[in-house]
């Protein structure tokens, strides 16, 4: 039997959508409340250090009143541990972060960097906090994420997303499936995200050592035109058919 795939909906560009008038509207906790009423198993939002969508009071008032888990994405600085320590939500996803990127490029460099990220990894999880990395689907960083204690690890499908259709996704897609059957064999839970829309998604949903996939853009571009609600309920119709597939193959 194939296990559960979870969706996260990630509300960084509800926040965008706001901060380009610098007013209240559109709020990111109706997005929060339509994404739980469409099925939405948790909420990702990541506190970037510049702040350019999601704010500090976004995470306070998202803490308070959601009423589903929320996976908080954060760079690993001592002022975002800060933060998460003092709200402890459910998870917090570790990214790597630029403050010139437009959106998230890469995955951490958990092998460079295994000193630094032990203790985050540590300080989180002692506070209850469910730790995952973002990472490369690059079977060494995984290792590197198992040797300092994190539990979860979440594959950039960017890669894979902006890959031309044919082989080049077909080998996005291969790496995808080594490195979430490396994790399953090391011990790690396996979330994948980043890029993925309605036409990708089916093929990463059929992995079936990943439990959880976040998606937040292309989300919120496709409600622009169908609504938030319905966006959330295609893309897990399309997870749930991609899941389905790959229990069939
Ligand atoms: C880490 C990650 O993939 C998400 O946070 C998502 O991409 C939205 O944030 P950015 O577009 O600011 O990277
Ligand atoms: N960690 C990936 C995520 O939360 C959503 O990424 P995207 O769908 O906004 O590219």
């Amino acid at each position: 039997m194939s296990r559960y795939l979870r969706l996260g909906v990630n509300i960084d560009h509800v926040a965008t959508i706001r901060n380009a008038r610098g007013g209240p509207h559109p709020d990111p906790l109706r997005a929060a409340a339509l994404a739980a009423a469409a099925g939405a198993d948790g909420i990702t939002a990541h506190l970037r250090e510049d702040r350019r969508h999601i704010t500090d009071s976004d995470i306070e008032r998202l803490m308070g009143s959601i009423g589903l888990p929320l996976n908080l994405e954060m760079a690993a600085t001592e002022e975002m541990l800060a933060i998460a320590l003092r709200h402890r939500p459910h998870a917090c996803c570790i990214v790597p972060e630029r403050r010139q990127e437009r959106t998230t490029e890469g995955g951490l460099d958990v092998v460079g960097q295994r000193g630094h990220l032990r203790r985050f990894a540590q300080e989180l999880g002692a506070a209850g906090v469910r730790v995952s990395l973002f990472v490369a689907p690059d079977p060494a960083q995984l290792d590197a994420a198992r040797d300092i204690g994190a539990p979860v690890v979440e594959l950039h499908t960017g890669a894979y997303g902006d890959a031309e259709d044919g082989a080049a996704r077909a080998a996005e897609l291969d790496r995808l499936r080594a490195a979430a059957a490396h994790a399953e064999a090391i011990g790690l839970e396996c979330h994948a995200g980043h890029g993925l829309t309605y036409d990708n998604v089916g093929p990463v949903a059929a992995i079936p050592t990943v439990v959880e996939l976040n998606i937040g853009h292309y989300l919120v571009g496709e409600a622009v035109f169908v609504g938030f609600e319905a966006s959330i309920r295609r893309m897990r119709e399309l997870m749930d058919a991609g899941r389905a597939a790959g229990a069939a193959a």
